[in-house]
């Protein structure tokens, strides 16, 4: 048996249209234009105020108003009901599979836990994580180890599989020593080659055959 940890935006669920639409409220409302999907998704990673400070950068308004427009946009998105956020293709039935071979899940995110938990709630995966660890709920974010580290704490475990999507998500394995399988299908923005992993995935079909692997290296 094993604690296997996800990272939450990109890697189980494709939230990016919901976040976009959040974004682009918020810009309305300053009187500036919207952002396309593909600009908004490549600002996501690491967490919301660092998303807002981009979206402040790329249109040149005041970095000043960054706490206000962080807040305005997390109040919107946190109004949302996650209608355009889809879970990726298996995820489901992997997280049972999981479950039913007798292994421990967890999250850790850089979303704001609030925004986590709601979205969790919303597809239905709240029954599947023993604990839920947000952008906010430590001092520091990925790619610190710290939400990692507490993940793994609450879950009194000292070793996990960390899964995840992005370049942040590599260094945050990489920074806590733990193995890293990398979903390739999310918010990546170096090739596949470039950030390290232990296995890399394109079909969650394919993750506990990649745990079993992981785990049998660790006994030998
Ligand atoms: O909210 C973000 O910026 C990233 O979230 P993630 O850590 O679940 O990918
Ligand atoms: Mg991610």
């Amino acid at each position: 048996m094993a604690v296997v940890i996800f990272d939450l935006d990109g890697t189980l669920i494709d939230s990016a249209p919901d976040i976009q639409g959040a974004v682009n409220e918020m810009l309305a409302a300053e009187g500036q234009s919207p952002l396309d999907l593909a600009t908004v998704t490549s600002f996501i990673g690491n967490g919301l105020p660092k998303l807002v400070e981009r979206v402040i950068r790329h249109h040149d308004m005041d970095m000043a108003q960054h706490a206000r427009l962080t807040a305005d946009t997390l109040a919107i998105y946190n109004q949302s009901d996650s209608e355009l956020t889809r879970l990726y293709p298996h995820v489901i039935d992997t997280l049972k599979t999981l479950k039913a071979q007798g292994h421990r899940m967890g999250i850790c995110t850089n979303k704001p836990l609030g925004p986590a938990l709601h979205v969790l709630l919303h597809l239905d995966l709240g029954d599947f994580f023993d604990v839920v660890i947000g952008g906010d709920s430590t001092d520091r974010k990925k790619p610190d180890p710290m939400p990692l580290q507490r993940a793994m704490a609450d879950m009194s475990t000292e070793t996990i599989l960390y899964v995840g999507d992005s370049e942040i998500d590599a260094e945050t394995a990489v920074n806590t020593g733990q193995p890293f399988a990398l979903f390739t299908e999310g918010y990546r923005k170096r090739d596949i080659a470039d950030i390290p992993h232990t296995q890399a995935f394109s079909d969650f079909r394919d993750l506990p055959g990649i745990l079993a692997r992981i785990q049998g290296k660790r006994l030998r």
